[in-house]
């Protein structure tokens, strides 16, 4: 589903983000990335995403080509891309709900799939009765409830979360890593950035590792730490 051939990204101040990185991410596949802050882990993101072309190397989402998309095509496959922020990025004067409808409404949506869709989607993260409230209104853990929410109401083949879990504390973080492996065990790919050791020893995933924009590890039931 996501096949990254040699990918380097350099920034135009010359940093080098990534260094020819080949990475192959099947469906249905639950991933840690980890590193060092700076490792590029948000650059790879943002190679996925499609805010940033590589400067060499292929970005394979869904067999077609990032890179070389044609601008008419890109927010389709944005759509078929969930992405959590540690920020979580909602909409501060939509309330929980409307913040979901949002993301229904730019895909096109009928108002009639709307009134259905969001109800679902936020009692399956658990805030069935908080949909009115303002994200000010709402817990850390429940603002990233409504993300995960916003995340899936399109039902993307991908989520990509960007250390999702960074502004929650531990227990909280937990609920929402339930969360997130409930979505992949019902077929959705789960690509996570992280810092949170506890979390990836825990779960005993599959670890992807770069250290300076090269990948160092990629282990199946992996640790945060490689033992070397
Ligand atoms: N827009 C940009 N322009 C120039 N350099 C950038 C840009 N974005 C990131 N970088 C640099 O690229 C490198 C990789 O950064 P990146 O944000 O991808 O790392 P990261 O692994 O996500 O770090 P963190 O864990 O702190 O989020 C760093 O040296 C960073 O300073």
């Amino acid at each position: 589903m996501i096949q990254l051939y040699n990918v380097s990204k350099v920034y135009d101040n010359g940093v080098k983000a990534i260094s020819d990185l080949t990475l192959h991410i099947k469906k249905g596949e639950f991933v840690f990335l980890v590193g060092p802050s700076g490792a590029g882990k948000s650059t790879l993101i943002k190679l996925l995403f499609r805010e940033e072309l590589p400067t060499r190397g292929q970005v394979m989402f869904n067999s077609k080509n990032v890179a070389r998309m044609k601008a008419r095509e890109i927010p389709h496959m944005r759509r078929k891309i969930g992405m959590i922020f540690q920020d979580f990025r909602l909409l501060p004067q939509k309330t929980a709900a409307e913040n979901v409808a949002f993301a229904l409404q730019i895909t096109g949506a009928s108002n009639k799939e709307i009134r259905r869709l969001v109800p679902q989607v936020l009692e399956q993260v658990g805030l069935k009765d908080k949909g009115k409230l303002l994200p000010s209104q709402l817990s850390g853990g429940e603002q990233q409830r409504v993300c995960i929410a916003r995340a899936i109401v399109n039902n993307p083949l991908v989520i990509i979360a960007d250390e999702p879990t960074g502004n929650l504390d531990p227990d909280t973080s937990w609920e929402i890593m339930k969360l997130l492996q409930d979505i992949n065990r019902r077929g959705t790919t789960i690509l996570m950035a992280t810092h949170a050791s506890d979390i990836v020893d825990a779960m005993k995933k599959r670890v992807v590792e770069l250290s300076r924009g090269c990948l160092v590890r990629d282990e199946e039931s992996g640790v945060y730490r490689s033992e070397l």
